[in-house]
């Protein structure tokens, strides 16, 4: 729930997007109350369409800017940006791609002499041809695509929020030719990033990418990637879950100054202030056990070095001690670069287990002691099968694992004073948190809590699904992976992780229903092996650190286990010095709302708000008080491209990493 005040409705603006019925819903007050919101959005999108010409060294008065406008609100968008970009010299041409068009916001950019070409052979656009043949059709469609990849910016207002379903027609046809059918954007993510084709134009799309999943993330089908969003209101869905937000490019938010109080966010974005919640800070009386040990069950034969990453992440991630228990190979490896690692068993607040442990498929998997003991402990998280009951109301004494006698062999339990935290046959949701990695994901028992932290790639979620009834590839994930990880948190009852640029962390909701994260502060440059071993460490020191919370306290599961994810970004980021991320927050463009008595006006001349002429704005009411917020400079090129690193890079930058959020 975002509740009022400055500070925090800002916060909340840049960290938490709304479904498009949320948004809706906040929209319609400002309206009701004569609110010129489509005249504001407008003048933030020609303010950012401005300072990018200005940006690219591209005189206003030889610019070429073509606006791709569709029948609905978001084309009168469209078209009276354009009409703001004509009063400033800009030459705009609009092409029309539905058979209307907004009336007032036509009629504004044709008065501020902008030039019209329509596309649809049944358009009943005042003025304009209609009634053309299928040839003539294709023709216009032809010159359209050529007018587009010769401008210097396309401003992409086809569709916004009210998109239902892929493009369809003479949207999808566009952007099929000036954008992509499906699929992530082909981008490199470093250097000029937003712009690696210089014959193509720059595009800034209105509100939202005309045919991406404003909700869901998704990309269904055509849709032109953006450079630059101009969102209206609150950021939507789209702008934070991949793979839509890799079609944004980078977001400006116009704040119209929505009121956030009683409205829950869809999703949710990391930042430092809700990371730092989750660090502990050493207190007067501690000493090494009470900061949290993390036991780790990691590295085998096959694959030592994630023993050793795992082990080293966790040690460097603001913990007391770690214990590490693997072959004996490992275990000196182990030692050679972790000296202080405790072998065996013994306390733990956090588990980690399963990175580097061989999956079922490997052929090696069977001769594998750590699985079977991962196996045994995670059978004390087991609290029954999956139902669409409460799994809350299962019988957490019904254990096979007891049944089994492989309490006895569970590792852990208290060495110095033992008092084993677990061999009583506790049920699942006491037990401590555990993050369950790679070669573990396929034993993870089939329903657990929400302090069982699971950090699958789409790849290791499509296989984990897979095991579950639902037939699916890692492309599958990829292309919806917010449904995926939602389902594989209703199935499994874990925290999921699904790590990617942008990592989603789905779990629990403290008043029911489901919570999502996202966490994309690390540079491309972390997609190196070993990352995610890293990752798994961290996270098992973040579980560590929450003085027992996890199990009583389930949105706690879910912040942590972002706040694990986040650190691991910033790490990456500092090792590798680079200014790319896989998902940044907007730049918030404030338009002050226009005063009472220019609305009145508005309403007297018969305007409605969502159709208020563009001149009977002033400078002062729109245009120049939007830049308030936002540089005249955009800064594209300056984005330091940094260095590749490696695992021990990131592990090495964890600690300045705490210290800075911390501090
Ligand atoms: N939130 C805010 O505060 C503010 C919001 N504002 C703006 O309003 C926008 C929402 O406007 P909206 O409701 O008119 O819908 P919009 O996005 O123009 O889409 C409708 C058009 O798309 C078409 N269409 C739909 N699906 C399609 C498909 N699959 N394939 C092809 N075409 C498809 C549909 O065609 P139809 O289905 O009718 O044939 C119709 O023509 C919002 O995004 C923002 O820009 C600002 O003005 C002020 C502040
Ligand atoms: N393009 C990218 N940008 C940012 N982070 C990435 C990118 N690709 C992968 N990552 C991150 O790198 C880590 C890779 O983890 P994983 O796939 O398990 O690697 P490994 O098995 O080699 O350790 C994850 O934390 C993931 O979020």
């Amino acid at each position: 729930m975002i509740h009022h005040g400055d500070s925090v409705r800002r916060r909340a603006l840049r960290h938490a997007a709304f479904d498009v019925a949320t948004v809706r819903a906040m929209e319609a007050p400002l309206l009701r109350s004569g609110v010129p919101l489509m005249s504001m959005a407008a003048a933030a999108a020609a303010r950012v369409v401005l300072a990018l010409l200005d940006d690219m060294d591209v005189d206003t008065h030889e610019a070429g800017v073509v606006l791709l406008a569709g029948a609905g609100d978001n084309g009168g968008d469209g078209l009276l940006a354009g009409a703001r970009l004509l009063g400033e010299g800009v030459a705009v041409t609009a092409v029309t791609v539905g058979r209307s068009a907004h009336a007032a916001a036509f009629s504004s950019f044709v008065r501020a002499g902008g030039s019209v070409l329509v596309l649809d052979q049944a358009s009943t656009i005042p003025g304009c041809a209609s009634g053309f043949g299928a040839g003539e059709a294709g023709e216009r469609l032809h010159t359209a695509i050529g007018l587009a990849q010769d401008a210097d910016v396309l401003i992409d207002a086809m569709t916004g929020i009210g998109v239902s379903g892929a493009l369809r027609g003479i949207p999808a046809a566009l952007a099929k030719a000036l954008g992509r059918d499906g699929g992530v954007p082909d981008r490199p993510a470093m250097g000029d990033a937003a712009h690696d084709d210089d014959d193509a134009p720059l595009v800034v799309a209105m509100d939202t990418p005309s045919g991406i999943g404003v909700d869901d993330g998704t990309l269904p089908g055509p849709y032109i990637p953006a450079d630059m969003t101009v969102m209206c209101g609150a950021l939507k869905p789209c702008a934070m879950l991949p793979p839509a937000a890799y079609a944004c490019g980078t977001v400006y938010l116009a704040d119209f100054g929505f009121d956030l109080h009683g409205h829950d966010p869809a999703v949710r974005a990391m930042d430092g202030a809700l990371a730092a919640r989750s660090l502990r800070l050493p207190r007067l009386q501690d000493a090494k056990y009470s900061r949290g040990v993390t036991g780790l069950i990691t590295g085998s034969t096959r694959y030592p070095g994630a023993g050793v990453l795992t082990t080293d992440a966790a040690a460097h991630a603001n913990i007391g001690m770690v214990r590490y228990m693997g072959p004996s190979r490992v275990q000196d490896m182990v030692l050679t670069r972790v000296p202080e690692a405790v072998l065996g068993k013994g306390r733990v607040e956090s588990w980690v287990v399963g990175s580097g442990v061989p999956s079922a498929q490997d052929p090696q998997a069977h001769a594998d002691t750590q699985r079977e003991i991962i196996t045994a402990l995670l059978a004390h998280y087991d609290v029954g099968e999956y139902s669409t009951d409460d799994p809350r109301d299962a019988d957490p004494n019904d254990d096979d694992a007891d049944d089994a006698g492989l309490h006895d062999e569970v590792p852990g339990g208290d060495a110095e004073d033992g008092d084993a935290p677990f061999a009583n046959g506790s049920a699942g949701y006491a037990m401590p948190p555990i993050c369950v990695d790679a070669g573990a994901l396929d034993i993870l028992p089939s329903r657990v809590p929400p302090q069982v932290v699971i950090t699958p790639h789409a790849g290791e979620l499509a296989a984990l699904l897979s095991l579950r009834g639902e037939a699916l590839s890692a492309a599958d994930v990829l292309a919806d992976p917010w449904s995926w990880a939602k389902r594989a948190h209703e199935i499994t009852g874990a925290t999921v992780v699904l790590k990617g640029a942008i990592t989603l962390v789905v779990g629990d909701h403290e008043d029911g229903g489901v919570v999502t994260l996202v966490s994309g502060a690390a540079p491309a440059w972390l997609g190196t092996a070993g990352a995610g071993d890293v990752l798994a460490g961290t996270m098992g020191a973040l579980l560590a650190q929450q003085d027992g919370e996890l199990q009583e306290d389930a949105d706690a599961c879910v912040e942590a286990a972002a706040a694990a994810c986040y650190i691991h970004g910033r790490a990456a980021a500092l090792a590798s010095g680079s200014g790319q991320r896989g998902w940044s927050e907007p730049t918030i463009v404030r338009i002050p709302v226009p005063a009472p008595a220019m609305n009145a006006a508005l309403s007297d001349a018969g305007l409605g708000v969502g159709a208020v002429d563009i001149d009977d704005l002033s400078d002062d009411d729109a245009v120049d008080a939007v830049g308030s917020d936002m540089d005249d400079d955009l800064g594209m090129d300056e984005v330091p491209v940094g260095h590749p690193i490696v695992a021990h890079d990131l592990i090495a930058a964890l600690p300045r990493v705490v210290s800075g959020l911390l501090g």
